[in-house]
């Protein structure tokens, strides 16, 4: 691993985390480091004032008798008046220097206040204003180290771009800052005695007065270790004198020298004042949106579950346990409880304890087995303890041999592991709704609560019949080039289309009364209340122990047995849990072979759409010639922009087993970057194992690329799986 690989993730955390504490300090300096950028503009573009040659008798007899405490700290002498400023409660304003009587116009001189709220924060605080003057060049400094510029069009694309486009521009300012600090490059100045306490205005005047011709008094301010600093005009030009804690009065460099001239952009009039004033807009910019994309991202986080004193939790695998326990959470929402839901995916054993009770919902599915979200969890449960009360709904149907097997598996690995169960777990055969109703009211007994009634639950689990056409049907994989595996795209006119998205499921059962297989929905085509539906089939083929082919038989038909135009039966199942993201969001689609299926129609929503926002697809089968699924369509959506990035991965190919998970792991910096930074929601879509292999891949790249060990990565998997940026869709 190279240093700066490993020197990153440190970078980052710096990076991130001194910009949001000294964000608010950031924002005070910046907008008035801002503000004092238009002085020079305001300078150049207005003519100075003749000053009147003045008594400086007079000019102190007016001071002295304006500011008796010697609070003021600076002053400034314009034709025939005197204008103040003070810290705290000193004078305020423009006076006459004939009679002191308060003068129009001269309200708060609003550089000189802004000046002192830039430097020490109106508090006396300039030790304050130095450190986050060190902190913003660290963050300046860490940014072009995160990583090269990449032109992405999303929140902190901009912030990026911004940052190394404009970077010597940005750190003029905290880089003068710091040699400010250390007082590196600056006026040649006189060694000044420290005054303690600080000389107050008028003892500073009074004392050169003694020894320099006041009448040509510019301007006078406090000035470094106490001291006073003033300016006085002559015919030879201005002069500028240090009043010093000991009473000496040096000549002081006209010249502030260029590294302050730098930082007020005083060095070239007008322009270098427009220049700074560019600088700190943007810099500004820069803290507003790495703050706003933080922020956005904490939110997206905060579906994490924790807080609540209930869970409903759920393993499903074609979305009908998500969707009850989502009703069953609402249900108890809606009669005032605290309740978190999420899927079994995103929860360890442990975190069954955090709740007074928790209610789980588990599918079963292939033969017996329990739904993928609740595998891991399942895998988890050996060895650990916990002490947590469940109430459990299995979700099944009689048809298969193992009916519920799933629920069982779940239930006996909960109870092993030392969890009590509030009521003896229910059965749903089918059609969940009744089942649930029951189940539902007797676990409401056994923890002590009432939920509202929800009558939306019936709706909301019940699939739509529709009546599909088959209208067209295309090969996608070339036999002609060796071992491909046989998947076809199938496409069906619909008369009458109920609301779906890619992602759902078309449930199809070879004959009737027949267990009903499931297909993603693709691209969903509307033409007036109907439309067209595209699936992608693979033909399911198994061996039987004497050797001869055995084709799945609702597969067989769909590639093979069925003519065009024949008409079937079909219900379409929501599937909440893999659709599309909000069009704009960031999306990362994985899948290997026929897994490809309900990502065309994923890209094709997005096609022709203004500010769609970036897609990425990571697509893996065994022949680059053959095998690559949509080949021809991918690549155009790739050339057109629709699909930003289009990567492979094909495991028969010459050079070697290059699986989906290599090619994770081979671009694991830039997919992280549009996880955590861009906040992209990712789609793993395919067999169990290319699941297996993603998650693996994703928590060695957390571990390398951003310094988790690895309970931390899997945490990172499952928070993000509960805030519904990770979806897997897996089949075995
Ligand atoms: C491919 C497949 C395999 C299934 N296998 C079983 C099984 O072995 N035993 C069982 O009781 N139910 C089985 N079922 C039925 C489902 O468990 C049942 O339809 C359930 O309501 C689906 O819930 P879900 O949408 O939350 O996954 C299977 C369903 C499918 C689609």
């Amino acid at each position: 691993m190279s240093t700066m690989t490993t020197v990153r993730p440190w970078l980052r955390l710096a990076h991130r985390w001194l910009g949001l504490i000294f964000f608010p300090l950031f924002m005070i300096i910046l907008l008035s480091g801002a503000v004092l950028a238009l002085k020079p503009i305001v300078d150049d573009l207005t003519t100075p004032a003749v000053t009147a040659p003045v008594e400086s008798g007079s000019v102190l007899q007016r001071l002295t008798q304006l500011d008796p405490q010697g609070q003021a700290s600076s002053l400034r002498i314009e034709g025939g008046s005197i204008e103040l400023n003070s810290r705290g409660a000193g004078p305020q304003g423009r006076f006459a220097l004939a009679d002191g009587q308060v003068q129009p116009g001269g309200g708060v001189d609003v550089f000189a206040v802004t000046e002192q709220l830039h430097k020490n924060l109106l508090l006396g605080l300039g030790v304050v204003v130095e450190w986050a003057s060190w902190a913003m060049l660290a963050i300046v400094v860490c940014g072009p180290l995160l990583g090269w510029l990449r032109l992405r069009n999303t929140l902190l694309g901009w912030h990026m771009a911004a940052g190394w486009l404009l970077l010597p521009l940005i750190a003029i300012g905290p880089i003068t800052a710091a040699l400010m600090i250390l007082h590196i490059g600056g006026p040649q100045l006189p060694p000044i005695a420290p005054a303690r306490p600080a000389l107050s205005l008028s003892r500073g005047l009074e004392l050169a007065a003694a020894q320099v011709d006041l009448s040509g008094l510019h301007w006078a301010r406090s000035f470094r270790a106490g001291s006073v600093l003033l300016e006085v005009g002559s015919s030879a030009g201005a002069q500028r004198y240090i009043v010093d804690g000991g009473g000496s009065v040096h000549a002081a460099p006209a010249s502030k020298g260029l590294v302050s001239e730098l930082h007020e952009g005083t060095w070239g009039g007008a322009w270098s004042g427009a220049i700074n004033l560019l600088a700190a807009l943007t810099l500004s910019g820069l803290s507003i949106t790495g703050f706003w994309s933080w922020l956005r991202r904490k939110r997206q986080a905060g579906g994490k579950v924790g807080a609540a004193e209930w869970l409903v939790a759920h393993a499903s695998q074609t979305g009908t346990a998500a969707r009850l326990a989502a009703a069953t959470a609402d249900a108890l929402r809606q009669a005032g409880y605290e309740v978190a839901c999420a899927s079994l995916a995103a929860l360890s054993p442990a975190d069954l304890e955090r709740y007074r009770g928790a209610l789980l919902l588990v599918s079963t599915t292939g033969e017996g087995d329990v739904a993928e979200p609740g595998r891991r969890f399942v895998s988890a449960l050996h060895g650990a303890r916990t002490a947590a009360r469940f109430s459990l709904l299995e979700l099944g149907d009689r048809r298969y041999a193992h009916f519920c097997g799933g629920g069982e598996t779940v239930r006996s690995a909960l109870l092993a592991a030392g969890a009590s169960e509030a009521v003896p777990a229910a059965q749903a055969d089918g059609e969940p709704v009744a089942a649930w109703s029951e189940w539902f009211k007797r676990t409401q007994t056994a923890f002590g609560i009432e939920a509202a009634s929800s009558t939306a639950v019936a709706m909301s689990v019940q699939d739509a019949a529709v009546s599909l056409k088959l209208i067209e049907r295309e090969r996608l994989d070339d036999p002609e080039s060796g071992d491909t595996a046989e998947t076809w795209r199938v496409c069906f006119g619909v008369d009458t289309l109920p609301d779906c998205r890619p992602g759902d499921l078309l449930l199809l059962a070879p004959a009737a009364n027949d267990v009903e297989r499931c297909y993603s929905l693709g691209r969903i085509e509307r033409e007036g209340r109907g439309g067209r539906l595209t699936l992608t089939v693979g033909l399911k083929l198994t061996e039987s122990i004497h050797g001869e082919p055995h084709y799945g038989r609702m597969s067989y038909k769909l590639c093979r047995e069925l003519a065009q135009g024949v008409v079937l039966q079909g219900k379409l199942r929501r599937h909440p849990g893999f659709n599309p993201p909000a069009i704009g969001r960031p999306m990362i689609m994985i899948a290997a072979g026929c897994g490809i299926a309900p990502f065309p129609g994923f890209i094709a929503e997005r096609a022709g759409v203004e500010g769609a926002g970036a897609s990425w697809l990571l697509f893996g089968n065994r022949h680059f010639d053959g095998d690559f699924l949509y080949g021809r369509e991918l690549t155009a959506w790739r050339d057109q922009g629709v699909l930003t990035r289009l990567d492979t991965a094909f495991s028969r190919d010459a050079g070697g087993c290059h699986y989906v998970p290599d090619a994770v792991r081979e671009q694991a910096e830039e997919l992280l970057r549009w996880l955590v930074e861009d906040a992209a929601v990712l789609y793993v879509c395919g067999r169990s194992r290319l699941g297996d292999g993603v998650e693996r891949a994703l928590i060695e790249a957390l571990q390398a690329h951003r310094g988790f060990d690895s309970a931390a990565a899997q945490a990172q998997l499952q928070d993000w799986r509960a805030a519904g940026r990770l979806h897997f869709d897996l089949f075995d």
